[in-house]
């Protein structure tokens, strides 16, 4: 099968479409809380802070096991079996949780999310991994990778969509909302398997798989560990500014809503759906995927990137115009972002290491994500002079019909989740604008480091030529770096 026979092209598109759907589940789940925060508060009987625990137990762990995930992908399990265990993961904590819900156990909805946490994050890098190997060396990589991340986030906006419709502002309906998720894990997992089986097909079965022997005891693992310290420093420079673009992204979605409504005077439901255009324009990314596969040059393209990311947070901090300016600035920054960061990788580290690569990068954003969510959380409540109004607690107990509305965000303890209802407190419930603006400052400074480090990369780049140049060079530098795949019939 030649590289540009048709047949070859539409298997590996086929393929694609099921690495997308891998991850469906997961991303249509990770937002569940958010989506029915005000339905699962008055079900638990919990109140805020609780709540976000469904987010933390997510997280934290993540900060290591996401980066043991893409180590055993390519170390013990081999990247197929790694991603059946990590969509069983998946799918068994979303029953749990919707088994908690059933039986109103908060705990056991820990238990759940918990066990979503140990393989959602890990089930992300097998995704990469997929892609990155299905792909790898060719010309369209960018916009497959682009495909993904897009499909990911639609998953995420469905279930803002669904969710909250399935439920009706009924308790009593949140379990069913929940256990849709779980058919949505299902899904996910039927596309897992159908993947496994094209993936043997493609006939790579024991190339990608090494033995389990590899690592076959806990001393050789904690050997081969040592392996990261050989990756290349233009790796340690990706990874630090995927933290420095990501904790001014993700930890900035968690918290803006109750910041638009505190800076510009505008109701909850609209600012919760201005909070949710970055995530609607990585829909566009595969767009600027399919340009970044002509070009090359995907540093330039990052660099642009956090440059429109600079801008967005400097609106937002210095300057009082429309709010959409702002969030546009950020969306399409993160479609750049999307479309150019994940691809360097493969250029980077040959494809026996794409796993704890992968893994070594998402650990790194988790770390940061879930440090920053907190630290900016502390100071927002450090800095804030409203008297916000808990009114979660009478609210929740004021009967099985709930006032409600989605609140995208990824969890923080200040967040806004009601309108105001005949037993509920009015109020400010989010914090004062000074306060919103030192956390504003904090988000600007980052994207200023972080373009910082986009340049650093292309002045040290310009020695390597590795991930700043045209498209051809890159794509023999992944050659290069995998000399086996010359024997890969999907490749060459
Ligand atoms: N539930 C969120 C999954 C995130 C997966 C991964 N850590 C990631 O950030 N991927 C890139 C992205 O832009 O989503």
């Amino acid at each position: 099968m030649s590289e540009t026979s048709f047949l070859g092209h539409a298997f590996r598109y086929f393929g694609l479409f099921f690495i997308c759907l891998i991850t469906l589940g997961s991303y249509y789940i990770y937002d569940i809380p958010a989506a029915l925060q005000t339905g699962i508060e008055s079900l638990y009987k919990i109140h805020n802070v609780e709540w976000n625990l469904l987010y933390s137990v997510y997280s934290f762990p993540n900060m290591i096991i996401v980066f043991f995930g893409g180590y055993f992908i390519d170390n013990v399990f081999g990247l197929k079996k790694g991603a059946i265990i990590f969509c069983c993961l998946v799918m068994a904590g979303q029953i749990i949780f919707s088994v908690s819900s059933n039986l109103k156990l908060f705990w056991l909805a820990l238990v759940g999310r918990t066990i979503f946490g140990l393989g959602g994050e890990s089930l992300s890098v097998a995704q990469s991994t997929f892609c990155a190997t299905w792909f790898k060396g060719r010309g369209d990589i960018n916009f497959a990778f682009a495909i993904t991340l897009a499909f990911s986030r639609i998953g995420s906006a469905i279930n803002f969509q669904i969710s909250p419709r399935i439920e009706d502002n009924q308790v009593s309906k949140v379990p069913t909302a929940i256990w849709v998720g779980a058919i949505v894990c299902g899904v996910s997992f039927a596309s897992c398997i159908i993947l496994v089986v094209l993936d043997v097909i493609r006939g790579k079965k024991d190339k990608d798989d090494p033995s389990p022997q590899t690592a076959s005891s806990f001393m050789d693992i904690i050997r081969s560990f040592k392996d990261i310290f050989k990756f290349p420093g233009t790796l340690w420079l990706i990874n630090l500014s995927v933290v420095l673009f990501y904790v001014p992204l993700f930890v900035f979605v968690s918290i803006c809503s109750d910041f638009f409504q505190s800076k510009y005077g505008i109701s909850s439901t609209l600012a919760t759906s201005i909070a949710s255009v970055p995530y609607y324009s990585a829909v566009s990314s595969p767009i600027i995927g399919f340009i970044v596969d002509r070009t090359g040059h995907n540093i330039a393209f990052t660099t642009f990137s956090s440059a429109l990311l600079v801008v967005a947070h400097g609106l937002f901090a210095f300057s009082d115009i429309s709010v959409w300016a702002g969030a546009i600035f950020l969306g399409a920054s993160y479609a750049f972002m999307a479309a150019s960061i994940w691809v360097t990788i493969p250029c980077l580290v040959p494809s026996k290491s794409l796993g704890s690569a992968y893994g070594l990068a998402f650990a790194c954003q988790n770390a940061a994500v879930a440090s920053f969510g907190l630290i900016i959380n502390a100071v927002i409540a450090h800095y804030n002079t409203n008297v916000i109004s808990d009114s979660s607690s009478s609210c929740a107990d004021s009967g099985s019909d709930i006032n409600h509305h989605s609140n995208h965000t990824t969890g923080n303890s200040t967040s806004s989740h009601y309108e105001s209802s005949s037993s509920c407190v009015s109020g400010p419930k989010f914090a004062s604008p000074n306060a919103y603006h030192i956390a504003e400052l904090i988000f600007f400074g980052l994207s200023c480091l972080c373009l910082l480090v986009q340049i650093t990369i292309i002045l040290v780049d310009t020695k390597n030529r590795w991930v700043n140049v045209p498209s051809a060079m890159m794509k023999q530098r992944v050659k290069d770096l995998n000399p086996d795949d010359e024997k890969d019939p999907l490749i060459n």
